[in-house]
């Protein structure tokens, strides 16, 4: 067991800040309702099932389902990826605001302080039996312990509107690592164009070089940037690709295939340098603008991501669109599915937890769900 791989007693979380209430998701979208509980030993409890959904995910479900390849590989999902190129849900959110978190100059964003309606999803969609019992297995299966990903001082400063004086960043990793956080992502070495907050990404590194105890991994969006976190002394890196299009254009302003594609260069870099790497996937749920997101979509990046070698993917919900009916039907059963030899970890903002856990964990964080 590594010193990433810190046993936490779920259990007691979950006794302590789960509370049980009631809730019932609604959309005008389509004629749907999603009803149900959130209990203090599992999620959803009961859906009315009215959904009429006019697209059909059901069936790129069952296509994937059927072209998956007899050696393993996911052929049949870069088959279907090509079938879909143009797909768009006909899904819209319905959100209350939307406020993004921070202000840039340029176009880059990924910071959506959200605050919306969770409406029922195509995530929401009953599975079909056969699906069932290793939907049950996951849930029921996780998890034996919890990797804590903390990632304030990065994506949490990028989203700042004022300038963080580089002294006191490098003092907040030291002190969350002095907390006992095993990862702490450090900072991004991104264009300054794109996030001014994290142009002094070198001297972050500078000042938590030494520091031991803790991983310090920084955001690489392309070769350059990672030979400059080389350079500043990074010992792990993390590439950083979207399930949605649009999100892909905005963050990194590439497509999905342009971005694996850099990415690839990037690993082959990392593995010449032998640094782990780390993947994310944006949009795993939802993305703000093409509103829910196929999970074979998300299947299809992360597949990407695990293959080229990332020795983990996190599984961004971006806006903090998951809701324990969405975890506990098709999404992540269809994704793990794909990903069989990989690493997944959900990624979610403090969004999840006030809505359904209280502030119990006032940073945004990756949660180890499962080890496959
Ligand atoms: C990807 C690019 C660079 C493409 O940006 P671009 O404008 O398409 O690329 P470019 O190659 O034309 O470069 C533009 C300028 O940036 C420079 N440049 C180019 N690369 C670098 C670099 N590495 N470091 C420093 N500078 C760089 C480059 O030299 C050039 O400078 P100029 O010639 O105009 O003076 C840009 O879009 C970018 O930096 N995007 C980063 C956006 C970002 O950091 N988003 C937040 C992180 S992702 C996230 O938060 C999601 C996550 C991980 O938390 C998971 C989740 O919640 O979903």
């Amino acid at each position: 067991m590594s010193s990433l791989e810190e046993p936490m007693i779920f259990e007691r979380v979950r006794a302590a800040n789960f509370r049980r209430r009631s809730f019932t998701l609604s959309s005008s979208t389509h004629r749907g309702e999603v009803s149900g509980r959130i209990l203090d030993d599992g999620p959803v409890a009961s859906q009315s099932d009215q959904c009429s959904l006019n697209y059909s995910y059901r069936d790129s479900m069952d296509f994937i389902m059927t072209e998956r390849d007899n050696d393993g590989s996911c052929e049949g999902l870069d088959n279907w990826s090509r079938q879909q190129q143009g797909w768009k849900s006909s899904h819209t959110f319905l959100q209350r605001s939307r406020t993004p978190r921070c202000e840039r100059n340029g176009s880059g964003a990924t910071g959506y302080g959200h605050s919306f309606s969770t409406l029922s999803s195509p995530h929401d969609f009953p599975v079909s039996a056969r699906f069932r019992p290793s939907a049950r297995k996951i849930i029921t299966g996780i998890p034996k312990f919890v990797k804590i990903v903390e990632v304030g001082p990065r994506d949490g400063l990028q989203n700042e509107k004022s300038a963080v004086p580089t002294h006191v960043k490098v003092e907040l990793i030291k002190r969350l690592a002095d907390a006992g956080l095993k990862v702490v992502e450090a900072t991004s070495f991104v264009s300054p164009k794109w996030v001014p907050q994290l142009a002094d990404s070198k001297d972050v590194m500078a000042g938590v070089r030494s520091l031991t105890g803790a991983q310090f991994p920084v955001l690489t969006p392309n070769l350059r940037g990672f030979e400059e976190a080389v350079a500043a002394g990074a010992r792990e890196v993390a590439i950083f690709a979207s399930a949605s299009e649009a999100f892909s254009k905005k963050n990194i302003n590439c497509s999905i295939s342009d971005s694996l594609r850099r990415y690839e260069i990037v690993m082959e870099a990392a593995k010449r340098h032998g640094l782990p790497v780390r993947g994310y996937v944006s949009c795993v749920i939802a993305c703000p603008d093409e509103g829910f997101i196929a999970p074979a979509k998300v299947a299809y990046v992360a597949k990407k991501l695990l293959d080229m070698g990332c020795y983990e993917v996190s599984l961004g919900d971006t806006i903090g669109a998951g809701t324990p009916g969405i975890m506990q039907n098709a999404f992540f059963y269809f994704v793990i599915k794909y990903c069989q030899s990989g690493h997944l970890t959900y990624y979610f903002h403090q969004f999840y937890f006030d809505v359904y856990a209280e502030p119990l964990i006032c940073q945004e964080m990756s949660f180890l769900c499962w080890r496959l």
